[in-house]
Order: structure tokens, then C-alpha cells, then sequence
């Protein structure tokens, strides 16, 4: 196990590592960051020992540096860690959402003698900074690292080891150009098409407002992402340019496709589209990722009158179902006149939806037939 681990930059993914390695090791570790305040209010969450403005006096007696600042800045510390004195057989890690151009320019680094193993942690949030970390957040994801096929088999272990401890996250090893490739479409892409039409609509909203006032649940779920840290995005997009640009021409001529069946009125391709999309949605894997456990939802109509949730948990008490949590949706953003119910335990969920059939509600589920069978497990969303 190393002693000492230099986290520089000490945002919401930095953070959230040094509050798990904290946590669930016992490393000392070294926050350095830009901002003194964040590095101070780190220290006061236990996220850090000790905090520090000065790069050198953060890396120079490292056993393990993990950079988590925006990708741009993380090019330019390799270079300036490249000039610096780190400790003999010091890894340098790198948490960025792009690999290829960050492993490209790690040679630097592997040209005086530091092992350096890119890393891409496949969780986070549109919020940012160390106030929005947490010590769950990679919780089952996935985290990903590119190490160059002739890096030291002990050095890989020896960082994946600390990094499931400190983030509880899957360590999986992959080739940086895949990485980007994969990342591209199921991270990158929907940030641009996300951000696209909070601008497009921005605009209709410029001339009227309604735009805005009715945004109701489809735009405001597919749309979460747009609120994310635009230097970050700026960055993440310079370094993918070429998966990117053959990304985008796919999406412009899935889109030129999808108009031209709405121009010619072509019924039988529209249903086609999205009856492929509900069944490739519903076939993604289910990862209990995140800061809770898996929960089992589902959404009650009830009445706008006095004791109709008094009623509802009366109902689920006599049978027995425990839920996890009770939620009303009376803001009309989401569904109008709705109980959300969440649940810890499948039969729990099977047995509320029935009881609650039985006395009468309707009840959805995730699946439209609202049929318990049909299950699905839902990670609930950090926001
Ligand atoms: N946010 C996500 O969902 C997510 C998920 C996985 C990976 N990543 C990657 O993690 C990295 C960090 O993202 P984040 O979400 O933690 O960002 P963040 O803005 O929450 O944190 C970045 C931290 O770096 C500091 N910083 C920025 N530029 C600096 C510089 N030049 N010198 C010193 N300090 C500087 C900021 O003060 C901040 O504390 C990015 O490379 C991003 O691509 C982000
Ligand atoms: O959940 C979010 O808000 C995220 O954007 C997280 C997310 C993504 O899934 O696209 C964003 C960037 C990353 O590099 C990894 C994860």
C-alpha cells in the first residue's frame, strides 16, 4: 500500500477520490488545487490532509499522483510533473474523459523514467466542485485504465488495487483509442446533442416564453447534461476531434433520415425508429452504480384531497410492503397529481403495485403495461 497520494485538483471527481481513499484507506493524502478556499473547505470534509497551491511541494514525496483538473490543464501538468523531481516508481494517474491525446502526451513523463497509466472513471454529475463530492459516487461504475502494453503488470495492480479500495468502482483495462471511440457515442455525443437544444430552445424562448414555462419531463430529463462545466466540455471536445466529427456525421443522418420520414408522412419507419429505441433502451445493462442501492419505482395517480397519501401508506402497511421513500410530484415538471414510490425490494415493488391496483389506483411502472414481471431496476439519478 503507498503512504502518500497527491490528488491535484480537488474538484468533484478528485474530491471524490480523496474522500474514499480517506475513507476507506489509510493513505495520507495531498490536495492541490488552484483555489485555496476549495482546498481549505476540502480539508474541512476530511477529503485531505493537507492542502497546498504549490505543485511541487504536492508531488515531490508521492507514492501515487492522480490528476483530476479539466483535460487541457491536465496536459500541461504532465509537462510540468515531467520537469519536476517525483519520487522513484511514483505512478502518475490521470482521471480525464478523453485518453488517446492525454496517453499520447504522457510520453514526456515515461521519457524520464515515470510510469504513467491513463484512468477514466465512468461516473460523475453536471455539478462540479468539491462541495458536490462524494465518497459513493463511482460505486460499481466502471473505471477505466489505459495502460501502454508495456507497462509493469505490479504497477497496474498495484494502482487498480487502490483505486477500487478508495472508489469502489469495476477496474477494467482498455486501449485508449477504443475508449474514445465508446466514450464518444455514450458520453460526448449526448453532451453536445444535450447542450444543442437547451441552446435551440433558448432561442424560441428569446421570442416566447412558453418554451421555457412548459419544459416539462422528456426536455428536462434528456437535457440534465446541458447544465454541465463548460471548460471541462470545451476540453473533452478539442481532445476527441476525429471520433467526434464521424460521430456527429452519424447523428446528422440519423436526424436527415428521421426528417425525411416525417417529410413523406412514413408512418412505418417513424413507429420503426422508436419501437428499435424502446427495445435497445430497455436491453441496457442495469449497473447498481451511484450513491444508493438499486431502488424499484413506480407512479400513483391520486386525487388532490385531504389524506389521499395517509390513505396510500395505510394501504402498503396493512400488506406489509416497506417503502424506501414517498415522494410527491405536485410541482407539474414531471408528472401532475403523482405519488412517486421507490423501494429497496423487488417484492416489496410486485407486492405494492398489486395491493395498490386492488384498491383501485392506477399505477405505472417503468413499463407502460405496468406489469410487476417486467421489473426494472433503476439507479436512483444524483442531481
Ligand atoms: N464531471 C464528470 O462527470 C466527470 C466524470 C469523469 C471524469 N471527469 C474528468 O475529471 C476531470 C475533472 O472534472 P471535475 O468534474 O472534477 O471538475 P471540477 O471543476 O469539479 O474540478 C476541477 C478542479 O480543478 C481545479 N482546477 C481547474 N483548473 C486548474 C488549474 N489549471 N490548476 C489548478 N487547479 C485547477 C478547480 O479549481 C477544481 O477544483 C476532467 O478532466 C473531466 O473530464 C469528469
Ligand atoms: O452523469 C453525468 O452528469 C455525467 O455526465 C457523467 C459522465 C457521462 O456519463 O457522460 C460525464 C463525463 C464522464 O467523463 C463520465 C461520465
Amino acid at each position: 500500500m503507498p503512504d502518500r497520494i497527491a490528488v491535484l485538483g480537488i474538484g468533484l471527481i478528485g474530491g471524490s477520490i480523496a474522500l474514499g481513499l480517506k475513507e476507506r484507506t489509510d493513505v495520507e493524502v495531498i490536495g492541490y488545487d488552484r483555489s485555496s478556499e476549495d482546498l481549505g473547505l476540502a480539508a474541512a470534509l476530511g477529503a485531505i490532509d493537507k492542502g497546498t497551491v504549490d505543485l511541487a511541494e504536492a508531488v515531490s514525496e508521492a507514492d501515487i499522483i492522480i490528476i483530476a483538473l479539466p483535460v487541457g490543464a491536465i496536459k500541461e501538468t504532465i509537462d510540468r510533473l515531467a520537469e519536476l523531481p517525483l519520487k522513484e516508481a511514483c505512478i502518475v494517474t490521470d482521471v480525464g474523459s478523453t485518453k488517446s491525446e492525454i496517453v499520447a502526451h504522457s510520453k514526456k513523463l515515461k521519457q524520464k523514467g515515470t510510469i504513467f497509466i491513463g484512468g477514466h472513471p465512468m461516473a460523475g454529475s453536471h455539478r462540479s466542485g468539491i462541495k458536490a463530492a462524494h465518497s459513493l459516487l463511482f460505486e460499481n461504475a466502471y473505471y477505466v485504465l489505459t495502460p501502454d502494453p508495456d507497462t509493469s503488470l505490479l504497477a497496474v495492480q498495484k494502482l487498480s488495487r487502490l483505486l477500487h479500495l478508495a472508489t469502489r468502482a469495476e477496474l477494467i483495462i482498455m486501449n485508449p483509442i477504443h475508449h474514445d471511440r465508446v466514450v464518444g457515442a455514450i458520453s460526448h455525443l449526448p453532451h453536445i446533442i444535450a447542450a444543442g437544444l437547451v441552446n435551440m430552445v433558448g432561442d424560441y424562448n428569446e421570442q416566447n416564453e412558453w418554451f421555457h414555462r412548459l419544459a416539462a419531463g422528456g426536455f428536462r430529463s434528456l437535457t440534465r447534461i446541458g447544465a454541465s462545466h463548460p471548460i471541462m466540455w470545451r476540453d473533452i471536445l478539442l481532445s476527441n476531434q476525429e471520433e467526434l466529427i464521424k460521430l456527429l456525421d452519424d447523428w446528422m443522418l440519423q436526424m436527415l433520415k428521421m426528417r425525411t420520414a416525417i417529410y413523406k408522412q412514413d408512418a412505418n419507419q417513424i413507429e420503426a425508429f422508436f419501437a428499435r429505441s424502446k427495445q435497445l433502451r430497455g436491453q441496457l445493462p442495469d449497473r447498481e452504480k451511484g450513491l444508493l442501492m438499486p431502488l424499484y419505482e413506480c407512479y400513483l395517480d391520486i386525487p388532490d384531497q385531504p389524506g389521499e397519501i395517509a390513505r396510500v401508506t395505510a394501504i402498503l402497511s396493512e400488506n406489509d410492503v416497506n417503502i424506501s421513500n414517498i415522494e410527491v410530484l405536485n410541482n407539474r415538471e414531471e408528472l401532475p397529481g403523482v405519488l412517486k414510490l421507490t423501494y429497496k425490494k423487488e417484492q416489496d415493488y410486485q407486492q405494492a403495485v398489486v395491493c395498490l391496483k386492488a384498491a383501485g389506483y392506477t399505477v405505472f411502472t417503468d413499463h407502460d403495461s405496468a406489469d410487476p414481471s417486467e421489473t426494472k431496476v433503476k439507479s436512483k439519478l444524483m442531481s
